[in-house]
């Protein structure tokens, strides 16, 4: 098992990683999920005794990981899969690590099985693609055969069935009784692959539970509705109508209404009542992404602006509605569910508040620098304004680490 409690990094003022305190257990797959520059390599660091932790502290089966006995054995890691000696051939690089960890060589051709790599065992490395790049560094880790794995990016650069690869991996190391934490940006692929998240936002703790609860707490249903496209006019009308009943009106790009706070015969009713017609009732579940996306949006800490292409745009076809800016976002096309206390409790409305967390109770440091989305005007303008939360200059990816980050310097 690995603990974090009260886990802090800073580098100079900028804090890295804030009063972060969780537990990885074994048997499970554990997906460890936050924007970019959330923390999450700078964790794991810390985790491999690659970093030192300004305050708080992590161990590995109750001990550092600096003071693991046979930490090779025990804990393998895939921290950055480029952190090879291009120069020397996958099998040499794997022999090298196995001699330096008392691990015997017949293991390497063991490895370089199971990641698939026993073809190109003797190519050097910098010839390597992307994705035979990670398929070397998940075959570093694998080595000593450890019961604790740490995966960081592991599917960054897999094509489809790669990906598939890493998923049915992770799933197997953890049925086999052993500690698997993975850390990704993509939920979607974490909604897959992982049994139970760690959510991070700026360092923090945002979520830290299963995969089945945290679909369950932030994954809200909704209604979309939608009023004949050649009588705009109603749908505004009905909009209204559906806002005075208390329920919460986000428009859809495609011109219909998405709603919550309101179940569908309550909303069918209200459009009989108001006297419009409609195309299309129908329900419908937001997708773990877009949950996920809410919660770490106050979190971000690099976000684009919106591509205006403005001597690209097609004009609008007559009677058409243009997309309207989403409350909370300020960008067309943004389907989150509405922040709790917008939404209602009924069988389309938004959940509660965001589940709770070991650490919800931490003030957010940050939490004054958090971008705030611009309020959508009355009515929509042209070009929607999104500032950006940073320069755009700033790099999307973490600075280099002082440490070393090779697999096997994690051993
Ligand atoms: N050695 C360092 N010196 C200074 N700042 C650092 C250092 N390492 C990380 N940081 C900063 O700490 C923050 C967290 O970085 P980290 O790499 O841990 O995030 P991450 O969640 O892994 O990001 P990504 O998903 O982009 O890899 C970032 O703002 C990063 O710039």
């Amino acid at each position: 098992m690995i603990e974090a409690v009260g886990l802090t990094k800073r580098y100079g003022d900028k804090t890295a990683v804030y009063n972060l305190s969780f537990q990885v257990r074994p048997g499970a797959v554990t997906g460890f999920l936050g924007p970019n520059g959330s923390g999450k390599s700078t964790t794991m660091r810390m985790i491999l005794g690659l970093d030192n932790p300004t305050a708080g502290n992590v161990t590995i089966g109750g001990y550092p990981y600096r003071k693991l006995p046979n930490a090779p054995r025990q804990v393998g890691a895939l921290l950055d899969a480029k952190a090879v000696h291009g120069g020397r051939a996958a099998r040499s690089h794997l022999l090298s690590l196995a001699q330096l960890s008392g691990i015997p060589a017949r293991r390497v051709d063991e490895v370089l099985g199971v990641v698939g790599l026993q073809d190109v065992a003797r190519k050097r490395s910098k010839g390597f693609s992307l994705g035979m790049g990670q398929r070397l560094g998940i075959a570093a880790a694998l080595l000593g055969d450890p019961q604790v794995l740490l995966f960081d990016e592991p599917v960054n650069g897999l094509d489809p069935e790669g990906i598939l690869w890493v998923r049915n991996l992770m799933k197997s190391l953890a049925a086999e009784g052993r500690t698997v934490f993975v850390s990704s940006h993509l939920m979607s692929e974490m909604a897959l692959t992982a049994d139970h998240l760690i959510v991070i936002g700026r360092g923090q703790l945002l979520a830290d539970m299963s995969v089945k609860d945290f679909i369950a707490a932030n994954s809200a249903g909704f209604a979309r509705v939608r009023t004949p496209d050649t009588e705009p006019q109603l749908r505004e009308k009905l909009a209204g109508a559906l806002t005075e009943a208390g329920g919460h009106v986000l428009p859809e790009q495609d011109g219909a209404l998405r709603v919550t706070g309101l179940p569908l015969p309550r909303i069918s009713d209200i459009a009989h009542d108001s006297d419009v017609r409609l195309w299309e009732l129908s329900p419908h579940q937001a997708s773990l992404e877009e949950a996920y996306m809410r919660m770490t949006q106050g979190a971000v800490d690099y976000r684009s602006t919106t591509d205006q292409k403005a001597g690209l745009m097609q004009q609008l076809p007559p009677g058409a509605q243009p997309p309207m800016p989403v409350p909370g976002q300020g960008q067309p096309g943004w389907y989150a569910p509405p922040p709790p206390e917008q939404g209602g409790q009924g069988p389309y409305g938004a959940p509660g508040a965001p589940a709770a967390t070991p650490g919800a109770g931490v003030p957010n440091p940050y939490a004054a620098q958090a971008p705030q989305a611009p309020q959508p005007p009355a009515q929509p303008p042209a070009a929607p304004p999104q500032a950006p939360a940073q320069p755009p200059a700033a790099p999307a990816t973490a600075s280099a680490p002082a440490a070393p980050t090779k697999p096997e310097d994690a051993r």
